[in-house]
C-alpha cells in the first residue's frame, strides 16, 4: 500500500473514526441546566416556534446549519458508488463548511428508488436546516432535483457541483484570460464532460461573455453536435452545428480546455494542438484529465489548473460553497440567485489581485504568491475569502430582494 493511501486511511480512522462530531453550545451540567435544556424548559421555545416558524432561527441551531445531501451517484470523478461510500466526501464538505465559514454542517446520504422519492425525502426534512447543499448527484437527475427542491423549500438549495464549480471556474477563467491577453467573447472553448459541472460552468461562462457557438462539449460518445440523436435536454443546449466529432478535432486551435469528466482523458499530444497561450482547467477529482507535469512538458505557454490542493491554481468549489452559504444564511436568504453568484465570482477575482497575507503563504508553503500564471485564484485557507465573499453575497441578496433581514450583521466564524 502506498504511503499516501495509508496516511489518508489513518487520517480518517484515528483517533476517532470520521471527520466531524456534534458539540454542545449550552451548559448541561446541573439539574437547573437540564430543566432549561430539556423538560420542562424546552416547552417554551416549542410553543414559540409553533406560533411563528421564524422563531426557529432564534431558539434553535437552524440558522447556522447546512445539510450536505447526496445520493452518491457522482462521487467526485469516481462515479456512482452509492450513498454510503460517499460519506467521507460529505463529511469532508461538512469539515470545510465549519473550518472556513464557521457553519455547522451535517451530511445526509439518501438511498432511493426514484428521483421523486429523493426529492420528497429532502423536501420533507428541509425545514430543519438553514440551507441545503446538494452534492455529487449525477446529471441529468441533478437538474430536476435542484429545480424541484428550490420550488418546494423556503431555504436556499444549491447544487454545489453545478454552481459552486461554475462560480470558481468563471472567476479563475476570467483571471486566466486577463493574464493570457484574451477576450472571453473571442475564445474557442472545449468542455470535456457534459454533466452537472460542465453544463453549469458553460452556462456561467456564457453569462460572462463566452459565445455558445464557440463552445464544443464532449461526453463519452464524443462531440455533442446537432445531428446526434437522443441528447438529453441539457446536452441539447450545447449541440454544436459542426462536422467535428473527436477531442482531437475540436482541440485544434482551441484557447480553453475545461475538464469536468474523468481521469487522464486528455493526451499530451492533443493538448499540443491548442492555440498559443492556452488555458487548461483539468478539474476532475481526485485525478485530473491531464497531470500538470505532462501538460507543462508539452506547453510552456500554458496556464494550468486542477481541482487538487497539491498543485498551483486549485479550481475547486471549496472556494465558493462555504462562503456563499455564509452570506446567504447571514441574511436568511430564501434562495441563492444569479446576483449572489455573480457577486461571488467578482469577490473571488478581486481577492486574487490583492497582496497575499503571510499566514496564507505559510499555510500554502509558498515563498511568494502574486497574480499571475501560477496564481489565478486564491488559496482555500485565505481568511479574506470568508469575509469578502460572504459580505458580497449577503449584500447582493439584500439588493435583489431575497434577504429576510434588512441589514447584514457581522456573523463570521461564530
Ligand atoms: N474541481 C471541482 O470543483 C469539481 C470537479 N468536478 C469533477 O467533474 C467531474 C464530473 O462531475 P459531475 O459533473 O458532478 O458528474 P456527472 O456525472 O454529472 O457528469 C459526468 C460527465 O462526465 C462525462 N464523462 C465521464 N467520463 C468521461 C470520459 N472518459 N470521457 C468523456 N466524458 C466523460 C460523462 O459523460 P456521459 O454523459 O456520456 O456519461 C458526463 O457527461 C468529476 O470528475 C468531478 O470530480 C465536479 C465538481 C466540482
Ligand atoms: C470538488 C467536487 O465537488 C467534486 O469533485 O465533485
Ligand atoms: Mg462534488
Amino acid at each position: 500500500m502506498s504511503d499516501f493511501r495509508q496516511r489518508a486511511l489513518d487520517y480518517h480512522a484515528y483517533p476517532t473514526p470520521g471527520k466531524i462530531r456534534v458539540e454542545l453550545s449550552k451548559p448541561a451540567d446541573s439539574v437547573d441546566d437540564l430543566a432549561l435544556a430539556y423538560s420542562p424548559g424546552v416547552a417554551e421555545p416549542v410553543k414559540e416556534i409553533a406560533e411563528d416558524p421564524e422563531a426557529a432561527y432564534r431558539y434553535t441551531a437552524k440558522g447556522n446549519m447546512v445539510a450536505v445531501i447526496t445520493n452518491g451517484t457522482a462521487i467526485l470523478g469516481l462515479g456512482n458508488l452509492g450513498p454510503l461510500a460517499s460519506k467521507p466526501v460529505m463529511e469532508g464538505k461538512a469539515l470545510l463548511f465549519k473550518r472556513f465559514a464557521g457553519l455547522d454542517a451535517i451530511d445526509i446520504e439518501v438511498k432511493h428508488r426514484t428521483t421523486e422519492e429523493f426529492i420528497n425525502t429532502v423536501a420533507n426534512i428541509a425545514d430543519t436546516f438553514g440551507g441545503i447543499n446538494l452534492e455529487d448527484i449525477k446529471a441529468p437527475e441533478c437538474f430536476e432535483i435542484e429545480q424541484e427542491l428550490i420550488k418546494r423549500c423556503k431555504i436556499p438549495v444549491f447544487h454545489d457541483d453545478q454552481h459552486g464549480t461554475a462560480i470558481v471556474t468563471a472567476a479563475g477563467m476570467l483571471n486566466a484570460l486577463e493574464i493570457q491577453g484574451k477576450n472571453i467573447q473571442d475564445v474557442k472553448i472545449v468542455c470535456m464532460g457534459a454533466g452537472a459541472a460542465a453544463v453549469a460552468c458553460m452556462e456561467l461562462l456564457i453569462k460572462c461573455g463566452a459565445q455558445r457557438e464557440r463552445i464544443y462539449m464532449l461526453d463519452r460518445k464524443g462531440v455533442i453536435h446537432t445531428r446526434r440523436e437522443g441528447l438529453t435536454e441539457h446536452k441539447a443546449l450545447f449541440a454544436n452545428n459542426t462536422d467535428k466529432r473527436t477531442l482531437e478535432d475540436v482541440m485544434d486551435g482551441a484557447d480553453i480546455f475545461v475538464g469536468v469528466s474523468g481521469p487522464d482523458v486528455l493526451p499530451p499530444e492533443t493538448l499540443a494542438l491548442m492555440a498559443a497561450n492556452p488555458i487548461v482547467f483539468a478539474c476532475s477529482n481526485p485525478d485530473p484529465e491531464i497531470k500538470p507535469e505532462l501538460a507543462h512538458a508539452v506547453r510552456s505557454d500554458l496556464i494550468m489548473a486542477t481541482g487538487r490542493s497539491d498543485y498551483p491554481n486549485q479550481v475547486n468549489n471549496v472556494l465558493c460553497f462555504p462562503f456563499i452559504f455564509r452570506g446567504a444564511l447571514d441574511v436568511r436568504a430564501s434562495a441563492i440567485n444569479d446576483e449572489m453568484k455573480v457577486a461571488a465570482v467578482e469577490a473571488i477575482r478581486a481577492i486574487t489581485k490583492e497582496p497575499v497575507p503571510e499566514e496564507v503563504l505559510k499555510a500554502s508553503r509558498s515563498k511568494t504568491l502574486s497574480f499571475g500564471k501560477e496564481y489565478i485564484i486564491p488559496k482555500p485557507m485565505d481568511p479574506r475569502l470568508c469575509s469578502q465573499i460572504a459580505t458580497a453575497v449577503a449584500n447582493a441578496a439584500i439588493r435583489s430582494g431575497v434577504a429576510r433581514v434588512e441589514s447584514l450583521t457581522e456573523n463570521y466564524m461564530k
